[in-house]
């Protein structure tokens, strides 16, 4: 016996249920005439992943369901039937279901049971847990369908192989995070190893909000060879063929392609996370201040690669403190990359401001004020191209600054949406240089260095006072991060980061402005998430905290 299912590792968007459904109908058009027997979508691809909240809403939960009876209709012209999942009402509880479209019927229904409640997820708060239950059968082959966290434990799948499973196909919306994608292999292994039946692994791709989905959907044999594996970070349908043979069903022809790993994978998160969150909320352009320094440059280069040149605007907001230097890094940055560049001064509006204050600041010092001042003054001039041409401001904070709240609030912290806010500044120089000898297959951008060198080997700084180089108040990037990853991904004790090597007194200034940032990374933009623990919705700690850690 032969069997031939399509993979369809596609980017759906939440709540265009429509949107959805024509792109599932698209696909399955494509696998009907390679002669698919069937075509698999993944979790909740019907709603788009995760809808968060917007699944309690009972119209929103009528629509999917409608939704997919429409969508089971056209599987009554004998063509490949359909995996496919939705959010499913039964008897009064919402489940994280999977559903069969065949024969114009929903024909079968599976539902969730291991529901992932920590990190970026929410569904115990969401959804009811499905009972623990048996194989769909289709054309006479029990099909197994585990949804994403049912493989990250063995119980449902022990369950699956005890009621006559032959085969797994496992939809998921897995987040991307670096390492991720050996995880998700040593789990699979582990379901393969203990049921020694074949698996199929099917990812979303695309970006939600923060979360970035990268597809790199992948098939074991029985045995635990590697069959067929799925690009990273594109969209792309699939046919796999099955054959039945003695020893259980195995796949003999699927595509083989290369995921993309390590800074790269890194990169094109970004990429795809900053494309997704402008698209898909239907911006038409993108605007960034360009400074000069390596922050704005390199999310000059990931917006182009996102999205093209003409739909990325540059200005430079030069002061007193802005160097030459600078001027001529960003004017060659923005050439290189091809996108329009701006000059604005804004020394009238700083002084505007400044002049303005002065009776209420008579006999105060000068400080930080009047550098914020610069700051929200840029924000200003960003805000009102935003509001004037529809373009979205990308704001540029890496995540060193966004620990130690390194800027400035209603100033340079402006902006919709942040592509580097979780990659630390030591990150920010090693992508960059690797953006100068590398693309990625899908970027817009031009080949080559599109970051001027100098760019990656002067001091950085923020240009808000005379001489300033961010090593005056911060220890050097590669301390910072070191400590920062320390506390922020390992929650590591101060005791045990001191025992690495570091200051005593440097690792409790950093603990201390770590914590006492908090209220400016809850009025931050949303930023991709490439790492285990991002701010956002991983790292959720309270504003009001007076813990320091003396252990
Ligand atoms: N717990 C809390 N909850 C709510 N609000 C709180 C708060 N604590 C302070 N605040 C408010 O926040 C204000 C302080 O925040 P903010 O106005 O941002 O100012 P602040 O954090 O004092 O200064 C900004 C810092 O960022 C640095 N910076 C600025 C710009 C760019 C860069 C760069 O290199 O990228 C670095 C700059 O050198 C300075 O050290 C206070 O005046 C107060 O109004
Ligand atoms: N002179 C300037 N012209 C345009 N934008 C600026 C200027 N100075 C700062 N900005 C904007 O504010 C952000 C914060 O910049 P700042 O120079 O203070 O520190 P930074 O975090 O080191 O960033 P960068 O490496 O891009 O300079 C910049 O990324 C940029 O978007
Ligand atoms: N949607 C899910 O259930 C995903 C959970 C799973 N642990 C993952 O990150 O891949």
């Amino acid at each position: 016996m032969k069997l031939a299912i399509a993979l369809a590792q596609l980017n759906p968007i939440v709540g265009d249920l429509a949107g959805n459904a024509e792109k599932a109908v698209s696909a399955r058009n494509k696998a009907a005439e390679a002669g698919a027997d069937l075509i698999a979508f993944p979790e909740l691809f019907l709603s788009g992943y995760s809808p968060e909240d917007l699944v309690l809403k009972p119209a929103y939960q009528d629509a999917c369901r409608s939704a997919c009876e429409e969508l089971a209709k056209i599987t009554a012209d004998g063509g490949p039937a359909i995996l496919i999942g939705l959010p499913w009402v039964e008897e009064g509880k919402l489940y994280n279901a999977y559903a069969l479209l065949e024969g114009g019927v929903v024909a079968a229904l599976r539902f969730k049971v291991a529901l992932p409640n920590y990190g970026v997820f929410d569904e115990k708060r969401v959804f009811s847990s499905g009972e623990l239950s048996g194989p769909i059968s289709f054309k006479g082959v029990r099909i197994g369908v585990p949804i994403c966290e049912d493989i990250w434990t063995d119980e449902v799948v022990e369950c699956l192989t005890e009621t006559g499973a032959e085969l797994l196909l496992v939809p998921n919306g897995s987040p991307y995070w670096g390492d991720k994608q050996n995880e998700r292999l040593n789990i699979a292994v582990a379901r393969v190893t203990e049921s020694h039946l074949p698996l199929i692994y099917l990812n979303q791709i695309g970006g939600q909000d923060e979360v970035i989905y990268d597809g790199a959907s992948f098939i074991l044999q029985s045995d635990c060879q590697l069959a067929g594996q799925l690009p990273s970070f594109q969209e792309n349908v699939a046919i796999t063929q099955w054959e039945k043979t003695d020893h259980g069903w195995l796949c003999t022809d699927a595509p083989k392609h290369v995921p993309v790993t390590g800074p790269e994978a890194n990169y094109q998160a970004c990429v795809l996370g900053l494309r997704d969150y402008v698209e898909k909320n239907r911006f038409p352009s993108v605007i960034l201040g360009l400074s000069g320094g390596i922050d704005s440059a390199l999310c000059t280069a990931m917006a182009v690669d996102a999205l093209g040149a003409e739909r990325v605007r540059c200005v430079m907001l030069p002061y007193h403190y802005t160097s030459k230097e600078s001027l001529i890094d960003a004017e060659r940055c923005a050439k290189l990359l091809g996108v329009q560049y701006d000059i604005v001064p804004i020394a009238a509006g700083v002084e505007g401001v400044e002049s303005e204050l002065a009776p209420l600041f008579k006999g105060a010092q000068r400080g930080v004020t009047e550098e914020n001042i610069q700051s929200r003054i840029r924000g200003v001039i960003l805000m009102s191209l935003s509001n004037k041409f529809g373009s979205m401001v990308v704001t540029t904070g890496n995540k060193s600054e966004m620990s130690v709240g390194y800027a400035t609030l209603y100033g340079d912290m402006n902006g919709g949406f942040n592509p580097i806010k979780d990659l630390y500044k030591t990150e920010v120089y090693s992508l960059s240089a690797l953006r100068n000898s590398w693309k990625p297959l899908d970027a817009l951008g031009p080949d080559g260095e599109v970051i001027p060198v100098n760019i990656l080997t002067k001091a950085p700084t923020a240009e808000l006072r005379e001489n300033q180089t961010d090593q005056d108040s911060l220890p050097p990037y590669a301390v910072l991060d070191d400590i920062l990853e320390c506390l922020v991904e390992r929650e590591m004790r101060v005791s045990e980061i001191i025992a690495r090597g570091h200051v005593p007194e440097v690792v409790h200034k950093i603990e201390h402005l770590l914590y006492m940032a908090e209220y400016k990374r809850r009025q931050s933009a949303p930023g991709v998430k490439v790492t285990e623990k991002n701010f956002g919705r991983d790292r959720r700690y309270p504003i009001v905290n007076r813990f320091r850690d003396r252990t």
